[in-house]
């Protein structure tokens, strides 16, 4: 089942919870490989990236515990068990380059020919993540496939790549948590997932100070130890429920401790016309103007601009731009992150929106359409099917989005959740 039946028009209010974040649970699961001791982490997600590692990691002899009900696994890599294993690494997730850094640090050597692809927003480079590996002491002895080797101790490292990227941000975190002395990092990422995963090292004994800034300095330790970590609510389904809720004229509640690293977030979707609540660890959408707010400098087009932490995310920009096609102004939506990543924009244009794409980093929406009902296509990007999902959900009649199963990577129980909520959708 992968296509989407959406019945557009009906209200989506009441209360949900957001699950676990897909980009901080997939590192911190990786950093379970730095220790033989067994770490538990809560607040995991049903979601397919997650039965993918695990699958790989249970091929390579570890023990897994997994309470799907309670959101709870233990996990444990006996030092032997993963040196004889035989996995391999999975594809179509961008998490499989997480694993590079802790495979290394655990076993030495490693052999991969993964591209370690996930959504498809044009070239996923692994090149950070080798230059990292390198200034650690790792060499890269062949390509295609790849086989890195890290022969003794990883060695600090002092770094300034050329942008802040979120997994090798990731990936210097944990080769630095393990080297022998003191790394920096300048212009590191600092993204909610990033930050999780480094209080998570800290937890399990590493000595980091930062997180949370564009400047990364860890004290390399000889051994790391187990730890129990809570895995923080996904920001972009918070957001993202948010705006279901709004454009289909409902009242919807999301209960979250996020709400400290919302407020940009919501103030680019109010841009859009959305009205929201701020309570006491929950924020309500109350409503929908339709209207675009009209910067004072008049010469200027209203603008939404996604960028590395604490720009808006780029995560969230596809869900933007499946509300905007419902205003009744006009708008530009700047991708300043990935290449690739508004080619589908064209698929709105069966909704009857209008879109024109500048270049392949701005997109400019014009308002004011009547919508209709759409067959659409989605690409394999996770939150290009939540932008189609948004549009189709705010027009009376039924859409249908072809495959639209990536959400799965992601959003879990997402038809449930909704269903629950009045909206009127199901998988076929
Ligand atoms: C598993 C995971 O965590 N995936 C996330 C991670 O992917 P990922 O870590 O792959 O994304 P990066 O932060 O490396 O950025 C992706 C690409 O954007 C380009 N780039 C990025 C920043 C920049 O300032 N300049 C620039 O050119 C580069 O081509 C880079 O390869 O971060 C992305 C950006 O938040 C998110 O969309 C992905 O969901
Ligand atoms: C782009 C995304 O994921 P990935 O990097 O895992 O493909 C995403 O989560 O929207």
């Amino acid at each position: 089942m992968t296509d989407l039946i959406v019945d557009g028009g009906h209200p989506v209010s009441g209360t949900v919870r957001p699950s676990g974040n897909k980009n901080a649970v997939l590192p911190m699961l990786c950093a379970t490989l730095l220790t033989d001791e067994p770490v538990t982490l809560e607040n995991v997600p049903e979601i397919s990236d997650i039965d993918k590692l695990l699958a790989y990691f249970e091929a390579m002899g570890s023990v897994i515990d997994r309470d799907l009900g309670a959101g709870r696994l233990t996990i444990r890599h006996d030092a032997d068990a993963f040196r004889a294993g035989k996995g391999e690494l999975p594809v179509g997730i961008r998490a499989a380059v997480l694993l590079l850094a802790p495979v290394l640090q655990r076993n030495g050597q490693l052999t991969f020919d993964t591209t370690a692809k996930g959504c498809a927003l044009g070239v996923r480079e692994i090149d950070p993540h080798l230059d990292i590996i390198e200034s650690f002491g790792g060499r890269i002895l062949s390509t295609l496939p790849y086989e890195i080797e890290l022969g003794s101790r990883a060695v600090a490292a002092d770094l300034w790549p050329d942008y802040a990227s979120v997994t090798a941000t990731e990936t210097f975190a944990m080769m630095a948590a393990l080297a022998k002395g003191t790394s920096t990092l300048t212009n590191a990422a600092s993204e909610p997932h990033v930050q999780a995963l480094c209080q998570m090292l800290q937890a399990m004994g590493a000595k980091i100070d930062g997180i949370g800034t564009s400047r990364l300095t860890i004290e390399g330790i000889e051994r790391l130890g187990g730890t129990i970590a809570r895995v923080p609510d996904d920001h972009h389904e918070v957001a993202t429920y948010l705006a279901i809720g709004a454009v289909t004229g409902g009242r919807l509640t999301v209960e979250t401790d996020m709400g400290g690293h919302m407020p940009l977030i919501l103030r680019q979707f109010e841009k859009l016309g959305l009205r929201f609540e701020i309570g006491e660890g929950t924020i309500t959408a109350t409503g929908w103007t339709r209207e675009i707010t009209e910067p004072y400098t008049r010469e200027m087009l209203p603008k939404i601009e996604a960028a590395p932490w604490p720009y808006f995310p780029a995560d969230l920009l596809p869900q933007a731009i499946g509300v905007s096609v419902g205003c009744k102004g006009d708008i530009l939506f700047w991708n300043k992150v990935y290449e690739g990543a508004l080619g589908w924009s064209a698929e709105l244009l069966k909704f009857g929106a209008r879109v024109h794409l500048s270049d392949p980093h701005r997109l400019i929406v014009c308002g004011g359409n009547s919508l209709r009902p759409a067959t659409v296509e989605a690409p394999y990007i996770i939150r290009v099917v939540l932008a189609l999902f948004i549009a189709a959900i705010q027009i009376d009649g039924r859409s249908t989005i072809h495959q639209a199963d990536p959400i799965r990577r992601a959003y879990p129980h997402f038809v449930e959740k909704l269903t629950a909520l009045g909206a009127k959708v199901r998988w076929q």
